[in-house]
């Protein structure tokens, strides 16, 4: 579950986050939308532990950090191992065997880049990589930033199906996003505008 209730959070004298309430149930797949600079980043970072609410309480917290997996627009691919070791990390962090690695890999279009390092990829190659990282371990929660920023078209396609089988094995999965096709596949779209969730439409399935 990712939940956020009275969320506030200023920077500078300006409350950016102005009463942010929000739930994702286990096995939901929900995007959060609204114009650059509208305080997506500063929710997710608040919801992950990377940054603390001014008021407000927020979950996942601490103990259950853990199962939650990041996606940062910064990526944070550690630049001193291969595409696969960055993968393989979480899973030997937990002592899990590294199998589901190159099945990972090969899903998101890069299973023949696995021994190269970060620097010797293009930047989407990366994002797939990092989406790989976050997602080779089966979290309970997944929050992700733009993580199809610098995907084609086909690449996008890849990346979201697997943001939706992430949501189908069980996990909350709240992605940040700008592009039409990842709000296309969700299960709700958030509108985050004003510093509030102004709505969270339900895609409608024929
Ligand atoms: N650490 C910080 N210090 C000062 N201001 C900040 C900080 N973090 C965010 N802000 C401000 O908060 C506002 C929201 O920023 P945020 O990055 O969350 O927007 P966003 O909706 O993710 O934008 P984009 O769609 O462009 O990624 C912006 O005006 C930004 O300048």
């Amino acid at each position: 579950m990712i939940s956020a209730a009275g969320v506030r959070r200023s920077f500078g004298g300006v409350e950016v986050l102005r009463g942010v309430d929000l739930v994702v149930a286990p096995g939901e797949f929900v995007t959060l939308s609204g114009p650059s600079g509208s305080g997506k980043t500063a929710l997710l970072s608040i919801l992950c532990g990377f940054d603390f609410p001014d008021a407000g309480a927020v979950e996942p917290g601490p103990a259950a950090w853990s199962a939650c997996a990041v996606l940062p627009q910064s990526l944070g691919l550690a630049t001193e191992l291969t595409l696969e070791e960055n993968v393989a990390l979480p899973l030997r962090l937990r002592g899990l065997a590294t199998d589901p690695v190159a099945r990972v890999l090969a899903e998101l279009g890069i299973g023949d880049l696995g021994g190269r390092y970060p620097a010797q990829v293009s930047f989407g190659q990366q994002q797939r990589a990092a989406l790989a990282r976050a997602v080779v371990a089966r979290p309970s929660a997944l929050l992700a930033d733009e993580p199809t920023a610098h995907l084609d078209a086909a690449s996008a396609e890849a990346a979201i199906g697997v943001l939706r089988r992430v949501a189908d094995d069980g996990a909350a999965v709240l992605i940040a996003t700008h592009h039409d096709a990842v709000h296309a596949a969700a299960d709700r779209v958030l509108e985050l505008a004003g510093g509030r969730i102004s709505s969270g439409l339900r895609r409608t399935t024929t």
